[in-house]
Order: structure tokens, then sequence, then C-alpha cells
């Protein structure tokens, strides 16, 4: 497996088509701490993680003698043929993630008899919420975490909501708190995810954590999932993110807002697109990266992409069997969710962005299992820090 993901990078190294500098795969204890080693000194400080290193913003003054306007770009006349794109593995990389953790969690048992762990609040009955929850709690025991689940019917009280996250917050076994969203429409979604304890709020989405992601110079406690898994896939894809162009389509506080805030730390230049965004597709045209995260079977056409772009899907939209939605993608009968009714659609034409971009990642089976293994990461990281276990 390993050399496989190996192959994978260096396929990667080769056909990504943005400025890639050598990077060695983070092996699994350091994956989510320490990545691409830059030649440049004054990058190689400590610290450098995935919230990115603090660099001075000096703005470059344009030299008297530099030309007003830039040379015209060179018109590319090759009409041959688009380079094989990698495909981003997301359940591997989230098994080397897993097996990094499991060792963590092993050696946390053993020199402290402690083990993480995770617990998650379902209310309602929608299945894909319960599809991701299930993923979840598999991953936790996976690791050999705990997890623990809260169960609640569509038409239950706010204050049975609360009073579980009280409880959890309470508990000295349980080091994350996560209530899945969406929550039906008459509860307080911000009410109940204000109650998280800070300390154990492992997908980020307390204000003061969002806060500390969006200021300069301050740490959030965690790093919402989502973002981060977006952030890991592009970094061990070797993708210098200074100074690209990333596109980022929708601005939830789930998966938009947050990954658009950790990429800026990166420095990264950031294109926020949403539902009021005019031609959309003229920006994410201009785009080195396009990260999507609208929500919105086949938004991102091939049109939308410039050759050579690595392509991110968020995107995990429940799509009925019986739909019609199906234009693009070629509908897989394999797939177990099918068996449930539905099947899981991203946000990109998969088959008209396969025709541009230099990677991209599938749905599912991209960026979705990263994300739970990042829940999992931040778990282990909270355990650690109430037990200040380094
Ligand atoms: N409090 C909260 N935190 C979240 O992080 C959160 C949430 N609520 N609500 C919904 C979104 C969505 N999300 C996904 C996580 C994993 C997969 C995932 O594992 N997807 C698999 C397939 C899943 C399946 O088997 O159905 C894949 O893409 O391969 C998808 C989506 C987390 N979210």
């Amino acid at each position: 497996m390993r050399a496989a993901l190996a192959a994978t990078l260096r396929k990667a190294f080769s056909a990504a088509e943005t400025a890639l500098r050598p990077c060695v795969a983070s092996k699994c204890l350091d994956f989510h701490l320490h990545h691409c080693q830059s030649s440049d000194p004054a990058e190689q400080r400590p610290g450098s993680s995935i919230l990115g290193r603090d660099l001075p913003e000096i703005w470059a003054t344009p030299s008297a003698a530099s030309p007003l306007l830039p040379p015209p770009e060179p018109q590319s006349s090759c009409v041959d043929e688009a380079p094989t794109p990698v495909i981003i593995d997301g359940k591997s990389i989230a098994e080397e993630i897993r097996l990094g953790l499991s060792q963590e969690v092993l050696r946390m048992k053993a020199m402290i008899n402690k083990v993480p762990g995770l617990a998650v609040v379902l209310v309602g009955q929608r299945r894909d919420s319960q599809a991701y929850v299930r993923n979840k709690t598999k991953a936790c025991e996976e690791v050999g975490m705990r997890s623990l689940m809260a169960e609640f019917p569509e038409d239950c009280g706010e204050e049975d909501v609360l009073n579980v996250v009280s409880d959890f917050n309470r508990d000295p076994s349980v080091h994350g708190v996560l209530v899945q969203l969406p929550l039906p429409k008459h509860l307080d979604e911000e009410r109940i995810l204000g109650a998280v304890s800070l300390e154990k709020d492992v997908d980020g989405f307390h204000p003061l954590n969002m806060g500390n992601l969006a200021l300069s110079g301050r740490e959030p406690l965690f790093i919402p999932c989502a973002a981060k898994a977006c952030v890991e896939l592009l970094l061990r894809l070797g993708v210098d993110l200074k100074s690209k162009h990333v596109a980022v389509i929708g601005r939830s506080n789930v998966v938009g807002l947050p990954t658009s805030l950790l990429l800026q730390r990166h420095h990264a230049t950031v294109s926020v697109l949403h539902a009021f965004t005019n031609n959309p597709q003229d920006v994410t045209r201009e785009a080195d990266i396009v990260i999507s995260a609208a929500g919105v079977p086949n938004l991102v056409r091939g049109h939308w992409l410039k050759r050579g772009s690595v392509v991110i899907d968020v995107g995990t939209n429940p799509v009925e069997v019986s739909s019609s939605l199906r234009c693009c993608k070629t509908y897989s009968w394999t797939d177990p969710n099918s068996e449930q009714g539905y099947y899981l659609q991203g946000d990109v034409c998969y088959e008209e962005a396969l025709q541009l971009a230099s990677a991209i990642t599938p749905v599912p089976g991209g960026v979705g299992p990263v994300t739970v293994a990042m829940l999992l990461a931040n778990t282990l990281d909270s355990a650690k820090r109430l037990y200040s276990f380094t």
C-alpha cells in the first residue's frame, strides 16, 4: 500500500502543472505536523504545520524599471493529448493517517493508560448523516479510540440536546464532542454548537476556535476537519500553496469559510465564490486550484477549469437513485449507498474535469475519508492536550 502511495505521489510530482517542490510523503506519525521541507532556510523554522508558517506581510514594490504591464502570456498552440490526471486516493491516505493515529493511541494507552474518546450527537433520520456518523464511529474503533453516541428523534426538544452536550462536556473519558449537522430546523444550531466545550470542540466550529483561525498570530485549539483534509491533501500532493490562486466555491461554516482561512494561513491567494457571485466560472478558470464545497451536484463543469489545475471536490451530495441528475457521472451499482436508495455525487462533473485537471479527488473516496481521519486526529490532539502527553 505504501509503495502504491509513493507511486501515486511520484506521478503527482511529474503531472501537476503547478510549481512543485520536492517533498517526501510525510511519515505516519508526523503526518499533520511537518510537510515539505523548503530549500529556503527562512522557511525551515520549527512550527511549520497544517496551520502554515508565519511570514511577514511585506508587499513587493514594483521597481521603476519594471514595465507597467506584464509581458503577454505566450500563447500555447499545442493541442497535444492531456496527461492523465492523478486521482487522489483519499481512502488510502486516510488509511495511512489512521495507522499513525492507532500507533499513537497505543503509545498513550501503554504510557498513561488513557484512551481518547469521541462523542457524537445525531438528531433525526437523515440517511446521509447516519452514514457519516457510522463512518466516524467505525473509524474511531479502528484506531482504538472510544466512541459514544447520543441519538435523538427528529422532533426532540432543544433542552434534550443541550443536556447531552453538557453531559459529554463533563465526562472525563470524552475528549471530543461533535454535533452532526445539519440539525432539524426547529433547533437553534448556534446555541447548541456554542454549548460544546471549547476544549472538546473537535469540529472547530466554536466561534472562538473559528475566530482564532481567522486571526493571524493566533492558534485555534482545533481546525475544522474538512478544511484540514483539503490542505493535507494538497500538501501531500506536493503543491506549494504560497502564491497559488485558489478558488473556493462555497462559504459555509463547515467547509468553505474555514478552508479559505486555512489556505490564507498558507499564503495562498484565495477567491471565495458563493451563490451571489456573478460568472463564477470566470474566476475558477483562472485558478490553479479549485476547491468546491457548494453542495450542488455537477456545478463545476469542464469549462470552469484551467488546464492543469488541481480539483478538490468536497461536495458529497446524496442523489436519489431514481433522479435524472446522473448527466455526467457513470452511476456505479457497486456503490454501497445505492442499496440505501441514494448515491453520492460530488460538486464537480468528474468526467469533464478528468479531461483538464492535473489532479482530482473522486467522490466517494476523496476528501470524505480524510475528513473523518482529521476528526480522529483532532480527538487524539485533544486527549494529548488534556493529559499533557507529548
Ligand atoms: N458537525 C459536523 N461535522 C462534520 O464534519 C460534518 C457534519 N457535521 N455534517 C455533514 C458534513 C459532511 N461530512 C462528511 C464526512 C465524511 C464523509 C465520508 O466519509 N464520505 C465517504 C463516503 C460516505 C458514505 O459511505 O456514505 C466518501 O466520500 O468516500 C462525507 C461527508 C462531515 N460533515
